[in-house]
């Protein structure tokens, strides 16, 4: 399996104690029949995709292959089950090609389950510096930021204080043709307890935000402004890695790329692998101006997440009109 997260591979079923708790499995939508049963859930096969601040999400596979599902353990829940089943029911009606859908949940004294579609082909964090990381070319690059800003501006567009609040490489999940994207864990700041919430930000986080809770639709464009940039250079923001970043802790790259533009050594802030890539020079440098926008100090010079998504839209035709006229042209084209 490449980029994806490491990975430990077990066929214990993920909720083992919920058996015999005697409540089922709570299908969102309007599913004709229940597509499959909580105990063949937990006789599914699993492994750990992550462990992360609201809970470990499992990959399960049910017998015969399908479906592949995204199963979150909550921990730290303290909603009564009423409340609790009011909110997910509102996250899953939230249907977008980037978003991965939220099919079913589970609430019992014990154990607090979302069963998402298994979407993807694993992180933008662990393809970029994961132990598979991938060659990129700049388009790949620019249509994984293109889906994942659909997918925010969609969240965006459910009113002023509607916002993502952990937006992050390892959160988002690249199609398995690296085509596309959805946007992980939306919502679920506003079901679990505070108790798992790092004490430090990482350097996805805006400076304004002080409450990891107070989330932001302006913060939200910082935190996806640091994801553009650590797609175009390649590196990972401080403390954004479990082992603290590949040979390092990470930089600020917000400050990093200012101070490295400001003394006009601008080719020099690309990742390697697409900094000698032809015809696609303005594009790169469009979305790295952006990328610079978005992660701005101050909250009110950020573009919004419409205007980021219509952005990146234009950038990545005018790239893949370049690159194929590159291919047809005869010359070098841009593959990675
Ligand atoms: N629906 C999904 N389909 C496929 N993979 C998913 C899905 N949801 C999450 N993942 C993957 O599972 C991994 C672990 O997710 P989890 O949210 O538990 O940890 P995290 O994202 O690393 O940390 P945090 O909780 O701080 O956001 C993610 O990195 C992501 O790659």
């Amino acid at each position: 399996m490449t980029g994806r997260d490491a990975v430990k591979r077990s066929h214990s079923p993920p909720g083992s104690p919920l058996i015999g708790d005697g409540k089922k499995l709570v299908f969102l939508g309007s599913a004709p029949e229940r597509p499959y049963d909580l105990e063949t859930m937990l006789r599914a096969s699993a492994e750990v995709l992550g462990k992360g601040v609201h809970g470990t999400t499992y990959r399960a596979t049910l017998d015969g292959g399908e479906p592949v599902l995204a199963i979150k353990r909550l921990r730290d829940v303290h909603l009564p089950e009423r409340e609790f089943r009011d909110r997910v029911v509102a996250l899953g009606a939230l249907r977008h090609d980037n978003l991965p859908g939220l099919r079913a949940y589970f609430y019992s004294k014990e154990e607090k389950l979302l069963v998402f579609d298994f979407v993807g082909a694993g992180s933008l964090s662990s393809l970029l510096h994961g132990s598979g990381a991938e060659r990129l070319d700049f388009t790949t690059r620019a249509r994984i930021a293109l889906a994942a800003a659909r997918g925010v501006a969609f969240i965006h567009g459910g009113g002023p204080k509607a916002s993502h609040g952990s937006i992050k490489a390892s959160n988002i999940v690249v199609s398995g043709k690296r085509d596309s994207a959805y946007v992980a864990d939306y919502g679920l700041a506003q079901l679990v307890g505070t108790a798992g919430l790092p004490k430090r930000g990482t350097g996805y986080r805006a400076p304004e935000v002080t409450d990891a809770r107070v989330v932001s639709q302006k913060a939200d464009v910082y935190s996806f402004g640091v994801v553009v940039l650590e797609l175009l250079t390649g590196r990972a923001p401080t403390h954004a890695l479990p082992d603290g970043g590949a040979g390092g802790s990470g930089v600020d790259l917000a400050r990093w790329v200012r101070s490295v533009v400001q003394e006009e050594w601008t080719s020099e802030v690309f990742d390697s692998v697409i900094g000698s890539e032809p015809r696609v020079e303005e594009e790169m440098m469009r979305l790295l101006q952006l990328g610079m926008e978005c992660t701005e100090q101050h909250p009110d010079r950020r573009p919004t997440m419409a205007e980021v998504e219509a952005r990146i839209e234009r950038i990545v035709e005018d790239a893949s009109r370049r690159a194929d006229f590159s291919s047809t042209d005869g010359s070098r084209s841009v593959s990675a």
